[in-house]
């Protein structure tokens, strides 16, 4: 990896958090019982101002007031569907970015057809992993295997690369590597650690987090969601250094993200052009 582009990722990933802190964006998030707590967590401990708002009845007057909208479809059902569907309609409306996270897409008819009307309401981004990134860019059921991938980031950068021109979003695939596309250029961040994937909704908060770093510079997606990306991978290889199993890691990497300082993000992160 080439030291000075490596640095230059460093410096703007730092950019990015310092100014999540400064600003402490308003994120709405719509997502699973799942990752409530988690998502709400690695916001905060961020500098980010979740608020798990939901009902349609609220978001026409509280979508207005957010800085971002996180819509993700885990434990969906028939009633939150509209609801998710009006949230987005509004944050596009208003010029606000709102990232999805496609938990799942090819696990059934109804989840897929939901993540691709939600598509057509124009995300700024698509955080999932790569079975949910292929199933995505077929629009057809491919192997899964529920809530987690049964493929390797690899193997989805070209459906990513689709999805992206088809849909008009930037696109990230999570994994061993983090591949982010806007269908034409393609970055990868290098951080993490296996055992983030034995947390669940590790995959969900990271996507809360893009949504904060989105809030930050909504016309450098590329760059926010790559950055979010290796700092959350950063936190989990610092909690890892004293973490003894998925239970301490998941509270060692909320620790870590909120103590990141400037050195440990200029010098952890990796993120090079592909
Ligand atoms: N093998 C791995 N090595 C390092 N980090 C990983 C690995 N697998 C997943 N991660 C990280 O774990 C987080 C969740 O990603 P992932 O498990 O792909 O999402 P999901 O939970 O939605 O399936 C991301 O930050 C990702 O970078
Ligand atoms: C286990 C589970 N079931 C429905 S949503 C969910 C959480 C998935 O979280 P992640 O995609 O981050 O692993
Ligand atoms: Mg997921």
């Amino acid at each position: 990896m080439e030291d000075g582009e490596k640095r230059e990722w460093g410096a703007k990933a730092w950019t990015y958090l310092s100014s999540v802190r400064s600003q402490s964006p308003l994120i709405q998030c719509i997502t699973n019982f799942v990752s409530m707590d988690l998502t709400a967590n690695t916001l905060l401990s961020a500098g980010a101002s979740p608020a798990m708002l939901h009902s349609p009845n609220e978001s026409p007057d509280f979508t207005p007031q957010v800085n971002a909208l996180y819509i993700n479809v885990g434990t969906l059902s028939d009633n939150w569907l509209p609801a998710m569907e009006l949230a987005a309609q509004l944050a596009s409306k208003l010029n606000k970015p709102w990232v999805l996270d496609p938990v799942a897409a090819g696990a059934s008819c109804f989840r897929l057809k939901a993540c691709l009307d939600l598509i057509s309401l124009k995300p700024t981004v698509i955080r999932g992993n790569a079975s949910e990134i292929i199933a995505l860019a077929r629009a057809s059921f491919a192997s899964t295997k529920g809530v987690d991938s049964s493929h390797d980031s690899t193997d989805a950068v070209e459906a990513a690369k689709s999805l992206a021109n088809s849909s008009g979003a930037v696109v990230a695939v999570s994994g061993a590597v983090d591949f982010v596309t806007d269908g034409n250029r393609i970055v990868g961040a290098r951080n993490g650690v296996p055992m983030m994937q034995k947390i669940t909704a590790t995959g969900c908060a990271v996507t809360a987090l893009i949504a904060a770093f989105v809030a930050i510079d909504p016309s450098h997606a590329v760059e926010a969601t790559a950055s979010a990306l290796a700092v959350f991978g950063v936190a989990g290889e610092l909690g890892m250094e004293t973490a003894r199993g998925p239970a301490s890691l998941r509270t060692h990497l909320i620790d870590s993200l909120h103590g990141l300082d400037q050195t440990a993000v200029i010098s952890g992160v990796k993120i090079t052009a592909i």
